[in-house]
Order: C-alpha cells, then structure tokens, then sequence
C-alpha cells in the first residue's frame, strides 16, 4: 500500500489511538505502582524485611535492563500494534504471578516478569503516538500520555481508600491490579483492531526508529547530554524509591492510617498529572530549561529532612477525602508533586535539543538504560539501611539515614543540573534557554 496518497488520520481517530494507548500505560503504572500500599503487609504477613521489598523494585529494574539491551528488536520484527499487546499481557501475567505468590522467589519474578513487559509497553506506545500524532500536537499527545499513566499510579495510592476491604491481606489488592492490567490489555487489544481499521485508510506515516541502544555512539554525545542523563539517573533513583517506600514510611514513621498514607503519596502522581503538561506548555514558551531543571533540583533538596525533622504541624483535612494530614508533610510532599512535574515536564524534552533526531532513539535509550541502573541500586540501598538502623514504629529514627541518603542524591542532581545551566549559557549551549530552542539573532 502506498500509503502517501492517504490522507493522515482524522482528529477523532488520532485521540481514539491515544486514549487507548493511554489506558494500557494506565494499567502498566497501576500494576506497578500496586506493592506500594501492601509494604507492610508483606513485612507482617509474608515477614519480608526492607531489602527483600527493595528487591522486588530491583528485579522489576534488571529485566528492563535485558529488554532494553536487546532494543526495539520485537517492535520492529512484530510491530508495535502486535508489541503493544504482547507486552500488556506479559504485564497481566506478570501481576497474576505476583498476587498469587506463596513465597518470597514467587514474587521475585512476578516482578522481574513486570519489568520485561512494563518497560517495552513503554517504549512502544511511545512509537505509536509518534506515529500518529508526527507534526500534530506531538509534544501535548505526550503529556496527556504521562498524565493517564500517571493517573494509575494515584489510583493505586488510592486504593486503600475505594476498595479499603481488600487489605486485610497482601494478595487481594494485587488481584485488584491483576484486574486493572487486564483492563488495559483490553485496551490494547482495542488499539490494535483500530490501528487495524486505520490501515489503508490513512497515511499512519512509516514506523519510526524504536529506543535501540546504539553503545557504539557514546562517545559522540555532548556534555549537555550527559548532565541530563545523570540528573535522570539521580532524579528518579530518588523519586522512584521514594514512591515504592513512602505509604509504609507514613504509616510507621508518622503513625498514618493506611488510607491517610496513600492519599498523601497520591499527592504526587496527583500533582504531576495536573502540572506536567502546563510546565510543558510554560516551558516552550519561555526557554530557560536548564535554569527550571536546576531550580526544581534545588526545591527538592530539602523535602526528605524537612518530613523527618520538621514537627507534623496541625491537622488539615484533605479535600473530598475523609482524610486529615499533617500539614507539614502535606506541603512537602505538594512541593514534591511540583517537582516531579517540572523536572520530568523539562528533561525529556530537552534531549530532543541537544541530540540530532536522527540519534535521538539511542539517546532515549540510553537514558532509560542508565535511569534503570541507578533505580535498580537505591530500594536495595535504602531497604539496607531501614534494616541496619532498625527502622520501624517504635524506632522512626531509624528511617533518617535513608532520608539522609535521597537527601545526598537530590544534591548531586543539582550540582548536574547547574553543571548544565553553566554549560549552556555558553557559547557552546545549545538552545535550552530559549522558546524554540534556538538562540535568537544578536
Ligand atoms: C517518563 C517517565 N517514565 C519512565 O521513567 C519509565 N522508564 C518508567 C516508568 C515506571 C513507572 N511506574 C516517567 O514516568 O516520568
């Protein structure tokens, strides 16, 4: 089929890809996201202690790191319409396997499994918006991607809250995923009938470079480059592992409810969902990308002491919640939210400057890749700490050192940060500070 003499898909077609694209990445955060409020659970019930739960995150980070070693090979030699839905359901079984394990092994590779399905679902629905939306809204089409996707995480923080009698054990919530991930193969075995549809209709453009990992490029990257990569690697080994620890450490440490817990780590996926696209939009309208990626480093520097030092301050109830939060974690953890806005809203664009496109799918991949390596470390590290210093309800003291720990890493994110607004202030920038990411004229 030549498909040049098609017409490119009509509006409603498009947005009809995207929302279900979307909701199959709603289902990949939920299903992930989904061992979040059940840490404690698995530590009284199943006995794990903290390094094995950070375990569960590690193993969920290595099998990413095979897929994404072996590149886009499946969409490529399948396409991402048959990836799509082969990956949603490595991810149902991957959270079947999961809900339905007897043993600490068990779980381990219901998690690794995730990880081979979740991060190439990811990969390929980012081919398919790039395909239907090249030229139209792509920036947007993305954002509203994220925000979906991030949608699921909230709605898992949320759980305890809506489907409050499923915790009285560890499993019942993740069959509660188990059901969501089903959904979003569901979902994705609807974008494929309607990719099906589209074909011979529209000009669905050619399939475009997958995120291969091209090792033998390295070296042609620029400084610029590699300050967003580390800024990657240390904003989300700190955000990630935050998120996997944060319902328990709210329980424990500050003596919330379970549902009071989960609103509160709601704040940030809630936030990001609300704010991401704006920061986007406000972004490519004033420049200064690294200055904002430097600013949101420097906000988030404090965050970790301030909820463990700080007193918890009055009271405040939440609104269209039952629940009342501290205040001072509530707006450390809202000023997170705004973090976890900006920075993500700002650096995965800011690629797209620096890299040549014909590059930018290793460029992504590498990032990714180095993201995972990073993430992989921190649970493990932060998990060993909680058990070396007895962290627990009668000891909160013993959270600190792990606090201590996300503190040190969102300090080296700024130093990468400004490392980068240095570097492109100079002769040798690369447009981030400016709208269209070009310097103007002098
Ligand atoms: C855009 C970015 N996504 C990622 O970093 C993914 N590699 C992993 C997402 C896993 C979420 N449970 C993001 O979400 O900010």
């Amino acid at each position: 089929m030549h498909t040049a003499t098609l017409p490119r898909p009509t509006p409603a077609w498009r947005w009809a890809a995207l929302v279900l694209a979307s909701l199959a990445m709603f289902g990949n955060y939920y299903a992930y996201d989904a061992l979040n409020p059940v840490v404690d659970l698995l530590r009284e019930q199943q006995g794990l202690d903290y390094r094995e739960v950070g375990m569960l995150s590690t193993a969920y980070n290595i099998a990413a790191l095979l897929v994404l070693l072996t590149g886009g090979w499946v969409i490529d030699r399948f396409g991402a319409r048959r990836a799509i839905v082969a990956f949603a359901a490595v991810c149902v079984l991957a959270a079947a396997v999961t809900a339905a394990a007897p043993n600490f092994p068990t779980l381990l590779s219901g998690r690794f499994l995730l990880g081979l399905g979740a991060e190439p679902l990811i990969v390929a629905v980012t081919v398919v918006l790039a395909r239907w939306f090249k030229g139209k809204e792509l920036s947007f089409a993305f954002g509203l991607n994220l925000s979906i996707s991030r949608l699921g995480s909230a709605a898992t923080d949320w759980s305890p809250s809506f489907a409050a009698p499923l915790y009285s054990n560890w499993h019942d919530p993740l069959w509660l995923a188990t059901g969501v991930m089903s959904a979003g193969l569901g979902a994705a075995v609807l974008y494929f009938a309607l990719e099906r549809r589209a074909e011979g209709r529209f000009d669905l453009g050619a399939a475009g470079e997958t995120d291969r990992l091209d090792l033998r490029g390295l070296y042609r990257f620029s400084p610029s480059y590699w300050y967003i990569v580390a800024l990657c690697v240390v904003f989300y080994s700190t955000v990630f592992p935050f998120r996997s620890f944060a319902i328990d450490y709210f329980q424990q440490a500050h003596g919330l409810s379970r549902e009071a817990a989960g609103m509160l780590s709601s704040l940030l996926p809630v936030a990001a969902i609300v704010a991401t696209p704006l920061f986007g939009l406000w972004v490519d309208r004033v420049g200064r990308r690294s200055l904002f990626m430097a600013i949101g480093s420097l906000a988030m520097l404090p965050l970790f002491l301030v909820v463990t030092y700080l007193p918890p301050g009055p009271a405040v109830p939440l609104p269209f919640s039952e629940v009342e939060l501290p205040l001072t974690l509530f707006l450390a953890v809202l000023v997170f939210g705004g973090v976890f806005s900006l920075i993500p809203a700002v650096m995965w664009p800011a690629v797209a400057y620096i890299v040549e496109e014909r590059r930018l799918g290793s460029a992504y991949a590498l990032m990714t890749f180095c993201q995972q390596i990073g993430w992989a470390i921190v649970p493990l590290a932060v998990g060993t700490l909680n058990e070396h210093f007895l962290a627990g309800p009668e000891n909160p003291a013993g959270y600190a050192p792990g606090m201590w720990f996300y503190t040190a890493l969102s300090a080296l994110g700024l130093v990468f940060a400004w490392k980068l607004w240095q570097a492109e202030r100079g002769p040798g920038g690369h447009g981030l500070e400016y709208p269209g990411g070009a310097r103007p004229p002098a």
